[in-house]
């Protein structure tokens, strides 16, 4: 998922956005099962040129937030818009990414989802970043005869989503915590809940950590760069780069939970969780 919250694409320009999607598109060819691109924007002249430019490339999907500024009131206004911006890619699976906290639109996507495949015939799924287990349980309750998808967004829940029926997740943390987030999927498909819930708590524990130092996009990307050793830049005012106590007191928790590779003995402890 291209150009969303963590890879900033609201700050970035429009050709920049092209710029990312086509990079994304092109490398991960034979490498990665899908990439779908954010292309929601304010105006939606933009919005539409974005998809219109994913479906060109090759994209396998967009997605789109509601537009923030000026609000759509109600179910049907955001409807209107979002079936706007799936007609300029006609061929292309849309998914709606539910994120109302950054965006301010509070209107429930189970409320959304009630009929939007009549108005959008490419309507795929959903992408859900929010921590309302009801309106997200009510969705795949509510949609069990359609093949949507139901991809969670909140990694430190993503556990009860899956109880509710989440088909994905798509999450910043992956980026770092993949192998710990890959296990746990893991033991819930072997019906394994007890290790499963080991695994979550684990996460949790470090994201419980870096919530309470002050967590945001800079922050991942600090850590991303810190993990995986490819510098992510700074981020794009209005956010600030995190700090370097921010950053060294992360990597001390990485280390204490072990999930930094070749960590040396006398950095472990007994929080690692395995
Ligand atoms: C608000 C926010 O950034 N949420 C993240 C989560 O992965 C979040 O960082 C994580 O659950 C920790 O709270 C994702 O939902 C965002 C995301 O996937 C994206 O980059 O579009």
């Amino acid at each position: 998922m291209v150009n969303g919250t963590t890879g900033e694409g609201l700050s970035l320009s429009i050709s920049e956005r092209r710029q990312v999607a086509e990079e994304w598109v092109t490398k991960g060819r034979n490498k990665l099962d899908q990439v779908v691109i954010h292309v929601g924007a304010l105006s939606l002249k933009e919005s539409q040129e974005l998809a219109k430019h994913a479906a060109e490339i090759g994209a396998d999907g967009i997605a789109v937030i509601a537009p923030f500024f000026l609000k759509p009131w109600n179910k049907d206004v955001l409807i209107n818009f979002l079936k706007e911006v799936a007609a300029a890619a006609p061929a292309l699976p849309f998914y709606y990414y539910h994120i109302p906290a950054l965006t301010g639109i509070k209107i429930r996507a189970e409320e959304l989802l009630d009929g939007i495949q009549d108005k959008i015939p490419t309507f795929q799924g959903l992408k859900f970043s929010d921590t309302d287990l009801l309106d997200f349980g009510q969705c795949v309750d509510q949609n069990q005869q359609r093949q949507f998808a139901f991809l969670f967004g909140v990694d430190e829940q993503l556990l009860s989503a899956l109880v509710m029926g989440a088909t994905g997740a798509v999450g910043s943390t992956y980026n770092y915590l993949g192998k710990k987030a890959n296990q746990m999927l893991e033991a819930f498909e072997q019906k394994d809940f007890s290790s499963a819930l080991n695994y979550q708590f684990c996460i949790q524990r470090f994201i419980n950590f870096v919530v309470k130092l002050g967590f945001g996009v800079s922050q991942t990307k600090a850590i991303m760069t810190l993990v995986s050793g490819i510098p992510m830049g700074p981020p794009r005012l209005p956010l600030q780069k995190a700090s370097r106590e921010f950053t060294d007191n992360a990597e001390a928790k990485l280390k204490s939970l072990d999930f930094l590779p070749f960590t040396g003995l006398k950095d472990r402890n007994l929080e690692a969780c395995s």
